[in-house]
């Protein structure tokens, strides 16, 4: 069997005294799509962060693509980065994209740090616009001067564009209007890359996740098949989440039922 592309074992990530992230322990394999749900403040961008090498571990490993990453020197990490094999797509893509760099010069950079030729690197940045179905007219213009939506498909776009492994996207689609949030989540579905898909929308992830980890308070406290956790979810929080998504299956849309599960979760 091939080795998991993401292993994460026991994690824990603190902010100095604050201890954010608990034995968090999670694997994504080859081509999957795992969804990792969440309240604000629960810790899903800290993991994320982890995996890029943002914010070191304080306890725990991790794995990404076979390397043990845990103690790598920011140096390694930039050196890992460099390599393209995990990419990024965060919910403000003025996040991923340089202001001051046109849309080819910022698809065609990651390419060009690898050594690849200019000429090779622009046709793949045009053959990557057509994958996130916008118009190659867009090349020549700044991020300021497209739309959102046609923005975060560029960060898609300058993500896919070094073939990786293993995509992170936090929020992805948080930031923009059905119609184009309906197209972003079409084109990640098609892709053959693992996905881990960070969101707090548990509607958006459960049309696209094969699994989805849920965290709560800094802790894995499930991780199912989506169909499974959506059907019979285990945890009070993940029950709470279920019934306050009514367009999804069997979901209870019961007030009542969802006070209680809220007052369990505080007490
Ligand atoms: N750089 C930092 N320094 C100190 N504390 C931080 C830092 N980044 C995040 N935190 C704290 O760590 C906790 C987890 O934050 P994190 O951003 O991982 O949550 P999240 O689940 O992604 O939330 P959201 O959905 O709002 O983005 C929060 O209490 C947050 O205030």
């Amino acid at each position: 069997m091939s080795e998991p592309i993401l292993r994460v074992a026991d994690l824990s990530v603190s902010y100095g005294r604050q201890r954010v992230l608990h034995g968090v322990t999670l694997d994504v394999e080859p081509g999957e799509t795992v969804g990792i749900i969440g309240e604000t403040g629960s810790g899903k961008s800290t993991l994320a962060r982890a995996v890029l090498g943002l914010v070191p571990a304080s306890a725990g490993s991790l794995r990404v693509d076979g390397s043990d990453v845990t103690r790598f020197s920011k140096r390694q990490w930039r050196a890992f980065r460099r390599r393209g094999v995990v990419q990024y797509v965060f919910q403000d893509p003025l996040r991923s994209l340089d202001p001051d760099l046109t849309i080819a010069d910022s698809l065609i950079e990651p390419l060009l740090v690898r050594g690849v030729a200019r000429a090779e690197a622009v046709a793949r940045a045009e053959e990557l616009l057509g994958r996130v179905r916008l118009d190659p007219d867009l090349l020549g213009r700044l991020p300021g001067a497209i739309s959102g939506g046609q923005r975060q498909r560029v960060a898609v776009a300058r993500a896919l564009i070094t073939d990786p492994a293993l995509v992170i996207l936090d929020e992805p689609v948080s930031a923009l209007d059905a119609a184009n949030r309906v197209l972003v989540l079409e084109i990640l579905r098609e892709l053959d890359a693992a996905l881990l898909f960070i969101s707090h929308d548990l509607g958006s992830v459960a049309g696209i996740a094969d699994r989805v980890a849920v965290i709560y308070r800094g802790e894995l406290v499930e991780d199912r098949p989506t169909r499974e956790l959506i059907t019979a979810p285990a945890h009070a929080y993940t029950r709470l989440l279920v019934s306050s998504v009514p367009t999804l299956r069997s979901a209870t849309s019961d007030r009542a039922a969802r006070d209680e599960l809220r007052a369990l979760l505080s007490a």
